[in-house]
């Protein structure tokens, strides 16, 4: 792989394959350090298979990823330590209150932050007042900002964020902008599968199209069930 140009991410000739079938392949972008890539496409287009690939989730049915200028292993090593994804799943406990399930994460994360940064964090995202509720008495907009909280307080360098605005109020999102702003003056990189225009009202974001580069139902010729 051509070596690169920046400490971000570069992503070249990737290729997806779920259930035997070819989701995507040959696909190349770069995420340099203060950018957002927002991936936008059909139901079905391979967004999310590319963020769990991203991950270290699903492995590449070929191509390459590079961060910092070295290549990524197997599973993400090298990368997966700067990575802060959300995905479809929350991945809390209805059980723990807000602030538990904040504590926790973190702590598994091993990005503990003080209960203090956490309580600042809800404040922005409108959920101050909310810390010692357990979480299932959340809506799902709720839900899905403490999701958005824990990639905050994460302090990770690229967020994977796999929808983040789903069920997000006008107000949600007009925080989900700022925040993102924010992440990406200080250097961050996010990947954003999205079906609204991030750049529109917040920072400005390369698109990355996934239609047209799939192969919808052709099997993978070098899959082996
Ligand atoms: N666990 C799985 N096993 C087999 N095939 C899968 C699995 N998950 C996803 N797929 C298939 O992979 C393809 C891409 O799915 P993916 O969820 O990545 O699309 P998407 O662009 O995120 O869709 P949406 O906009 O609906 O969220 C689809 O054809 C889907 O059926």
């Amino acid at each position: 792989m051509v070596e690169a140009l920046h400490d971000g991410l570069c992503v070249r000739d990737l290729a997806c394959t779920r259930g035997g079938r070819r989701v995507f392949d040959g696909l190349s972008f770069d995420v340099a350090p203060g950018s957002v890539v927002q991936v936008r496409g059909a139901n079905g287009s391979g967004k999310s298979s590319l963020l769990r690939l991203l991950c270290g989730l699903l492995p590449p049915a070929a191509g390459e990823l590079q961060w910092r200028r070295l290549r990524v292993g197997a599973r993400g090593a090298g990368l997966a330590a700067e990575i802060a994804y959300m995905g479809h799943a929350g991945g809390m406990s209805g059980d723990l209150t807000v602030l538990e399930n904040l504590r926790f994460s973190l702590q598994v994360a091993g990005s503990a932050s003080a209960d203090a940064g956490c309580r600042e964090v809800l404040q922005r995202l409108q959920l101050a007042g909310r810390e010692d509720e357990p979480l299932r008495h959340l809506s799902q907009g709720q839900q899905r900002r403490l999701s958005l909280a824990r990639v905050l307080l994460s302090g990770r360098a690229l967020w994977l964020l796999d929808e983040p605005c789903a069920g997000l109020d006008a107000e949600g999102e007009a925080s989900f902008d700022t925040c993102l702003a924010e992440h990406v003056h200080r250097g961050g990189m996010a990947v954003v599968t999205t079906h609204r225009d991030i750049g529109r009202d917040g920072p400005c974001a390369h698109t990355l199209d996934m239609n047209g580069l799939g192969h919808a139902g052709d099997r993978d010729p070098d899959h082996r069930p």
